[in-house]
């Protein structure tokens, strides 16, 4: 099975995390996520996401630590590897084009989003850790 490798953005302000909904056409269409893509070749994880979050939002940001746990799960396409970094953002959000929806939540309110598959177990520990590493 092919396997594609993803990084994930944790970006934390004033205890809030920010998910985002898959718009709905696309692969897990309407699932929560973390704001990222795919690696794409010669890429390290941290250049696809500071290249990824320049693309989705045209904002800068600073990649940080990457989470103690990565998500893993296969789906008809292929096997999705998830690896998340706790990332900064340097400048707003000036547009979305890949997300129906951008919302910052507590750890209740993350918990009660439908995230997917492959985010569960990230998003499970991060609720557990409590989501204050501001950056
Ligand atoms: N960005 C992001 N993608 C995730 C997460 N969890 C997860 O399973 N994915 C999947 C969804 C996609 O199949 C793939 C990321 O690819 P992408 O977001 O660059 O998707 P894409 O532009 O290639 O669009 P598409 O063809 O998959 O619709 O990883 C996550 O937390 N963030």
């Amino acid at each position: 099975m092919k396997k594609i490798e993803v990084v994930g953005a944790i970006i934390l302000k004033d205890n809030k995390l920010l998910a985002a909904q898959r718009a709905a056409g696309r692969s897990l269409g309407s699932l929560w996520e973390f704001p990222g893509g795919k690696i794409e070749p010669g890429e390290t994880p941290e250049q696809a996401l500071e290249r990824e979050l320049s693309e989705e939002f045209g904002a800068q940001s600073t990649i940080f630590e990457p989470f103690t746990i990565n998500g893993d799960a296969k789906y008809d396409f292929g096997e999705i590897i998830l690896y998340c970094y706790y990332v900064r953002l340097n400048s707003q959000i000036v547009k979305t084009i890949e997300h129906d929806e951008l919302r910052w939540v507590d750890e209740k309110e993350a918990g009660q989003l439908e995230w997917a598959p492959t985010d569960v177990p990230v998003i499970q520990e991060l609720i557990k850790e409590g989501f204050r590493y501001e950056y």
